[in-house]
């Protein structure tokens, strides 16, 4: 067993102390957060994951939580655009350059006060109360904060941090686990 299995068996065995709560997820990521705030024990910060970006670096939560630290309301890792990124239109001509030097590709895990998460959920609530279908889409939790006005601050992310998404990100992600594993191997060699 990996030392990250061991600590996994540990924290699901309650061995460590720590209490997980299970909840049934909704229909839909944001759904999923709300339902899970709703049974989180009071907590000043809160960090939203992704299950499917099952290999992040614990540095990833290491630097959001910092951030947070630091005295920001949300944090989320970026990335850089490694591709050109261009618009198309419906009928799938191209529609000009996006400067990708501006953009960023966003991870997770997010992190929030709680008051200020709460506060997005809210908001995004009233809106699908009011509008419906006609509601803007919320692909993530710092999407709903940054419709506040509030600031979300970037921190470095990691290629690493994928998001298994597609076969071949499968592919990715069981290479990099076997690296983990055999550098965890020829750690505990003596
Ligand atoms: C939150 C996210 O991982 C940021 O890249 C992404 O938006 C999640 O998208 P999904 O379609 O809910 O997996």
């Amino acid at each position: 067993m990996s030392a990250a299995e061991r600590e996994i068996a540990e924290i699901a065995s309650g061995a460590s102390g720590m209490s997980i709560t299970a909840v049934a997820g909704g229909r839909d990521r944001v759904e999923s957060v709300r339902l899970a705030l709703r049974h989180s024990q009071a907590s000043d910060l809160v960090l939203v994951h992704d299950a499917a970006r099952c290999l992040t670096p614990p540095e990833v939560f290491r630097r959001v939580v910092a951030a947070l630290d630091a005295g920001a309301e949300a944090v989320v890792p970026v990335l850089p655009m490694t591709d050109t990124v261009r618009r198309v239109s419906a009928d799938g001509t191209l529609r000009g350059d996006l400067d990708r030097k501006s953009l960023r590709r966003i991870q997770t895990p997010q992190g929030f006060t709680s008051a200020i998460l709460e506060r997005a959920h809210a908001s995004h609530r009233d809106e699908l109360d009011r509008l419906g279908a006609r509601a803007r889409e919320a692909t993530d939790d710092a999407g709903l904060v940054e419709r506040l006005g509030v600031d979300v601050v970037a921190v470095d992310g990691h290629e690493e941090a994928l998001k298994i998404t597609y076969p071949l990100d499968l592919v990715v992600g069981e290479h990099i686990a076997r690296l983990r594993d055999d550098a965890d191997a020829s750690e505990a060699r003596p």
